[in-house]
């Protein structure tokens, strides 16, 4: 695989064994091979323990890799950086600071000065509808809220790479959806580049450019597939429907 100039990521070869406390291997992922083209949207969906936070932990640089190599923008990833934004499922907020001064956390450790920060803080909290909501703490706000704060700091530092790690599983089915709308939103927007995880096939058909199917045991790809759905989307098109039946039966076990 050649690094091209519109392939933000290139993951080439990629396998993670673990060994448990116990002494035994676990091989997490085996030969994954994937590129995110600038300004797509990639989901990736798999039955639970495929592997999938391992790939973005990888990544994203959290994790080594025990073979293979990521590559960002054709440098190789060996550590968290400024480029790459991360949004996980636990809102991972620090409970002691308000929304607005959660989100502008990432800027002071970029050395901005104080009133940039706050302005700028702002601005990505009106992004993501929570304005009203700068002075709030996270024990006040509902889940919804938290996540869409999370969003917004992830934001906040400009990264052109977001790794979402399912950003809403915790939420409401009625929430989910109306962050799935918001998350477009930000993504038309802001034109990052963004690879979410998720369980919900549905989720990923309503968001993705292209959906990446995994198995288990150990995780690899078993196909990558282009949806092939106009914008915006509607759950009652009858190609929803198709596709999402489609990837469900990928995803049932071989027997
Ligand atoms: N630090 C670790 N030590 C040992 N095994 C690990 C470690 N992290 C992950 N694993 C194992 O690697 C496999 C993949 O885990 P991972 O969390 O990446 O899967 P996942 O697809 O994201 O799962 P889920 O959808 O349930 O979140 C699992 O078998 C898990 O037990």
């Amino acid at each position: 695989m050649t690094h091209t100039q519109q392939n933000i990521v290139t993951i080439e070869s990629l396998s993670k064994t673990f060994t448990t406390r116990r002494g035994e291997t676990v091989t997490a992922v085996t030969d994954i091979n994937l590129a995110m083209e600038e300004h797509s949207f990639t989901c990736i969906v798999g039955p639970s323990g495929c592997g999938k936070s391992t790939i973005l932990r990888i990544a994203s640089g959290l994790e080594k890799p025990s073979e293979g190599t990521v590559h960002y923008r054709g440098v190789p990833v060996t550590k968290p950086c400024e480029h790459i934004g991360l949004v996980f499922q636990e809102y991972s907020l620090f409970p002691w600071l308000t929304a607005r001064d959660n989100v502008a956390a990432g800027l002071k450790f970029a050395g901005i000065d104080k009133a940039t920060r706050h302005h700028e803080a702002m601005a990505f909290l009106g992004m993501v509808g929570m304005k009203d909501f700068a002075r709030a703490y996270p024990h006040e706000l509902s889940g919804g809220m938290k996540q869409r704060v999370a969003i917004a700091r992830a934001l906040a530092t400009n990264p052109d790479l977001l790794f979402m790690d399912e950003p809403f599983g915790a939420l409401d089915a009625h929430t989910r959806i109306l962050l799935q709308q918001e998350l477009l939103n930000v993504w038309e927007m802001t034109r990052k580049t963004i690879v979410l995880v998720t369980h919900s096939v549905d989720e990923a058909v309503f968001l993705a450019d292209r959906i990446v199917i995994m198995t288990g045991s150990p995780g690899r790809i078993r196909n990558t597939l282009d949806v092939d759905l106009e914008r915006p989307r509607r759950r009652s098109m009858p190609r929803f429907g198709e596709l999402t039946d489609h990837i469900l039966k990928e995803l049932e076990p071989e027997r």
